[in-house]
């Protein structure tokens, strides 16, 4: 029998890029997403591969998360994997010039969102048991600060440490937690995050050779199709380009 995983936020980047490779590779799938059309696009181009079902919610919708999950009906109704992946930054402003709703909006999505999204489906992963997984798409932000990463920051070390405690939990019931934290990556994100600025979006991007959408897909097939007695913890991938920076010295500090 096919597998089934839930991708949330399929609708760009890696969310799609993994929608796309998990179809190619026989999973079912539960797509969502706010962006109603590019579901039903999404949905249309995969569905001569494998069985899809699309929901249309903004996970930081408690009540609409948990209806959509509550009635899933075969064969939908046996989730193996739950992808992690809708989340956002907003904003590069230093703290003291950041917008408050702004940070509001990054908590209610990459955390409260995350979570809701996790409450829901747990009963049903852990119903499946051995071999089923839980991935949470963290972010280097999580673990290395950066000027400007404030709150997108500290959601995604919450996506990081939620990830490990809830490995600790669920011992005993073979579901496997594994948090993914790319870096510097091309998608959809920093357009998002600059509230469509093409030219921030060259500056980061150009001649970085960023990590693709398509990159982070493959490891996160490779990761759920690993066998059901091996857990990755933890796994961070950066580019080539990219490494850490010097500790800054202000020396009017
Ligand atoms: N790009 C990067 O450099 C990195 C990104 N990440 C993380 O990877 C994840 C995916 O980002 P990426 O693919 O790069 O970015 P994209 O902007 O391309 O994709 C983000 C996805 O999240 C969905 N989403 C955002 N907010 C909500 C919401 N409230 N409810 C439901 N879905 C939502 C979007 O769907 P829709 O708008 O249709 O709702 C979209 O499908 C995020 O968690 C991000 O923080 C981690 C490390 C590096
Ligand atoms: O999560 C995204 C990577 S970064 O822009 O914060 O470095």
């Amino acid at each position: 029998m096919n597998k089934t995983a839930v991708i949330t936020g399929a609708t760009s980047g890696f969310g799609l890029a993994s929608a796309r490779i998990f179809a190619d590779a026989g999973w079912n799938l539960i797509l969502t997403g706010r962006r109603e059309e590019r579901l039903a696009d999404i949905s249309e181009e995969l569905s001569s591969k494998t069985s899809v079902l699309t929901l249309v919610m903004d996970v930081c919708d408690k009540e609409a998360v948990l209806a959509a999950f509550n009635q899933l009906s075969a064969p939908f109704d046996q989730i193996d994997l739950l992808i992690n992946n809708a989340g956002l930054a907003l904003g590069t402003e230093p703290a003291q010039r950041s917008d408050l709703a702004q940070w509001h909006t990054m908590i209610d999505t990459n955390i409260k969102g995350l979570t809701t999204v996790t409450h829901a489906l747990l009963p049903k992963l852990i119903a499946t048991g051995k071999g089923a997984s839980i991935i949470n798409i963290g972010s280097i932000a999580g673990q290395w600060p950066y000027p400007g990463g404030n709150v997108y920051c500290g959601t995604k070390a919450f996506v990081e440490q939620f990830s490990l405690a809830l490995r600790c939990d669920l011992s005993g019931t073979g579901v496997r937690v594994t948090c993914l934290a790319p870096g510097l990556s091309e998608s959809e994100f920093t357009l998002v995050r600059t509230g469509g600025d093409k030219k921030a979006y060259d500056a980061l991007y150009g001649g970085a050779d960023a990590i693709q959408p398509e990159d982070i897909a493959e490891t996160l097939l490779w990761i759920a199709q690993l066998p059901a007695h091996l857990n990755i913890n933890q796994l961070e991938i950066m580019p080539v380009s990219q490494s850490w920076a010097p500790f800054a010295i202000k020396r009017d500090a």
